[in-house]
């Protein structure tokens, strides 16, 4: 649905030459959901608004439904993009027009006629469950009910990809999960593929299938994200992964351990496996769980636990090993 191509934007400041994106190809298929993560002047806003040529690349090809957007004349661009919408962090809706007036606009500016608006605007407040508020100023709604008329706005043409800038950083955690709960709606409801770039891996892990993650303009590495988040490679990626899996025990409960401490991770249907009690039962150690997590990543499970183990040593290297043979990753700790 979307291929990037080789795509550099370089800018040019007071200070010099600046590189946003540095020679990036990525692509994305028909009605998935692909989240691109990075730290701060990663490149990800750069990278989105290349997608629909707000910001035109220094080099390379950006091809969205077929159609190289980089080679059409600003009329063709302009109709091309009725099938890109977009939302922002910010929502940047017009303050002195109500709900309907904001969704209204983005109909009248592609020629749909007063009644067929009307319809249509009642339709997606209907989708994104404001039906409520359509005589309502921005001004009087919340920052989760700004991003649903923003959404309604973006769909209001019935684009086939929505590009989303950091569509939730402005939003407490329950309306952000209010907001992905919306949007993965959209891409099952209505096929619409999403892209959106994030700096929270929660958002990712939430709703994308798969994702990317960019740093200084590059694409550092990429994939499924379940397969992301069990095996990261780069160690941003593990930065970021560690956000949402890790945790650390307190330093007092480690110097009190006499035993050994082994970090386990289950992945896939080994996490509803009773490997830990097999392994409790054929060997002479006891095991005390520390800490435990399994988060449900694109609806399978990932966990991670960490044990304790004592015994004689000798059972504990054999208790141990029998665990590696079993599970994906086993690290011992301490
Ligand atoms: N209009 C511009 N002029 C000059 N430099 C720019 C411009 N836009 C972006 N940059 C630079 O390009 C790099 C990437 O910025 P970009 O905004 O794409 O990153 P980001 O990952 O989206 O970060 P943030 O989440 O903070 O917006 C940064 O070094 C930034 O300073």
């Amino acid at each position: 649905m979307i291929s990037v191509e080789k795509v550099s934007k370089e800018f040019t400041s007071k200070s010099g030459k600046v590189i946003g994106v540095d020679n990036v190809s990525l692509r994305i298929h028909k009605g998935e959901i692909y989240g691109i993560v990075g730290y701060s002047g990663a490149g990800k806003s750069t990278l989105i608004r290349c997608m629909n040529v707000l910001e035109r690349p220094t080099s390379g090809r950006v091809i969205v439904d077929g159609v190289d957007l980089l080679g059409l004349s600003s009329k063709a661009l302009r109709k091309a993009r009725l099938s890109i919408g977009m939302i922002f962090q910010g929502f940047y809706l017009v303050s002195s027009k109500t709900v309907f007036e904001n969704i209204a606009f983005a109909l009248k500016a592609a020629g749909v006629d007063k009644t067929k608006r009307k319809e249509r605007v009642m339709e997606l407040l209907e989708l994104v469950g404001l039906s409520d508020k359509i005589d309502h100023y921005p001004a009087q709604l919340s920052g989760g009910q700004k991003q649903r008329v923003s959404i309604a706005r973006a769909l209001a043409n019935n684009p086939k990809v929505l590009l989303c800038d950091e569509a939730t950083s402005a939003l407490d955690p329950s309306t952000t999960k209010s907001i992905l709960k919306l949007l993965k709606k959209i891409n099952q409801e209505l096929g619409i593929t999403i892209v959106l770039i994030t700096h929270e891996m929660e958002v990712v892990k939430e709703i994308c299938n798969r994702c990317a993650v960019m740093q200084d303009g590059r694409i550092i590495e990429e994939g499924p994200t379940y397969e992301l988040f069990a095996e990261p490679k780069r160690t941003l990626t593990k930065q970021f992964i560690h956000s949402v899996l890790d945790f650390e025990l307190p330093s007092k409960l480690v110097e009190a351990c006499t035993g050994r401490l082994v970090q386990l991770q289950f992945r896939g249907k080994l996490a509803s496996e009773a490997i830990v009690s097999d392994m409790l039962q054929q060997f002479k150690v006891s095991g005390n769980i520390l800490h435990g997590k399994v988060e449900y990543i694109q609806e399978k499970p990932l966990g991670i636990f960490i044990m304790e183990l004592t015994g004689e040593e000798l059972e504990v290297t054999s208790a141990i090993r029998y665990l590696e043979e079993r599970l994906e990753q086993v690290e011992v700790i301490q």
